[in-house]
């Protein structure tokens, strides 16, 4: 059977009850600035994309033309047609409230722009992150503090990951959906109804680079890993890290596996290094939607109540029973087991 186009898949959903107007025709916006992105990357040196903008954003990270201009592409397509109040970028300091004149929706949206970008120039896939959120009742100018809100309260989350194909997953808060670009036609198919990830794995995704930094419960649950067949664990495990988290949670939703990026003594005084509001929290709620589970190592993701907009933390997440085991090392140190 050929398969459905997200457009048509929005419109049910929109029917159902599930979306109104405003939702599916954000998200279309959304999905459109993507497809922009997807033809630029896909240029790679031919579009004159690669390399670095010679500016950096508010986290101190040096950034690519592609950060600079994914970043571009969403905020023009969202500020005009965007159905939205405000919105906020992994490269901008401050959100942004759209002017009223242009202002149609009640809604606020959250991105990575590109996620991955150490691997734009070696051609290894990277991704789009959003997440959104509803604006307060009776606020018609939202500021920063009106996006702090936790990842339970997501209305929509998805990301897109510019590999070998173009793929959008996304979830409305009924399942979690894998659309595939038709490059001919122009259009997100709908290749995966109600993807869910298997409870358990034998695949861990982590920077082993940094293992001397973690902490001492991520040193012993990597340490029984490693063992193997013989250790704790009595399964042998294999290991993979793109280093692009978004082809990394990919792997983890089509075959399983856990993803982690915990705490390290290098970024302790940050809180972690992935950023809560648009890549923990809107992958969190793709995952537990899939099946899976998300967390910090010592409490759920989407019940993180963030203090700040490019607030940092800990992320464990994927196949829920491999999750809860990391989580239980924690839990064990933290009560002096
Ligand atoms: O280079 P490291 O330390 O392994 O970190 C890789 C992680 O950093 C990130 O690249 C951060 O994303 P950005 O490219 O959006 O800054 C994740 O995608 C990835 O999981
Ligand atoms: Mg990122
Ligand atoms: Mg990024």
């Amino acid at each position: 059977m050929k398969p459905i186009s997200l457009t048509r898949y929005l419109i049910e959903e929109q029917h159902a009850g599930r979306i109104n107007a405003d939702l599916r025709l954000l998200i279309e916006v959304v999905a459109r600035a993507c497809k922009s992105i997807s033809i630029a990357i896909g240029k790679g040196a031919l579009g004159g994309v690669l390399g670095e903008a010679g500016t950096g954003n508010i986290q101190g990270e040096a950034q690519k033309k592609l950060d600079v201009l994914s970043n571009d592409i969403l905020l023009e397509a969202n500020a005009w047609g965007g159905h939205l109040a405000g919105l906020a970028s992994e490269e901008m300091d401050h959100s942004q409230p759209i002017p009223d004149a242009f202002q149609r929706g009640n809604y606020l949206l959250l991105f990575d722009p590109l996620d991955g970008s150490s691997n734009i120039d070696v051609n290894i896939s990277v991704g789009t992150i959003f997440s959104v959120l509803r604006c307060p009742d009776g606020v018609t100018s939202p500021g920063d503090e009106h996006f702090l809100q936790p990842g339970s309260t997501q209305v929509c989350a998805g990301y897109t990951t510019y590999g070998p194909s173009t793929m959008l997953v996304l979830t409305v808060g009924h399942g979690t959906h894998v659309f595939t670009l038709d490059r001919e036609v122009g259009s997100f198919m709908l290749t995966g109804r109600g993807v869910q990830i298997p409870a358990d794995t034998k695949e861990f995704a982590v920077n082993m680079s940094n293992q001397r930094f973690w902490e001492e419960p991520m040193q012993r649950y990597v340490g029984d890993l490693l063992k193997g067949k013989e250790g704790p664990r009595g399964k042998d495990f294999n290991m993979r890290w793109v280093a692009s988290m978004v082809a990394d949670v990919h792997r983890i939703i089509t075959r399983g596996g856990i993803f982690s990026y915990p705490l390290d003594s290098k970024c302790r005084d940050k809180g972690g290094k992935l950023r809560l509001m648009y890549e923990a929290n809107p992958m969190a709620f793709i995952v537990e939607q899939a099946g899976g589970a998300a967390s910090t190592g010592r409490q759920r993701m989407l019940d993180v109540q963030p203090t700040g907009l490019h607030q940092r933390v800990p992320v464990f997440l994927g196949s829920r029973n491999e999750v809860a085991e990391a989580v239980r090392y924690h839990h064990e140190s933290d009560q002096g087991a």
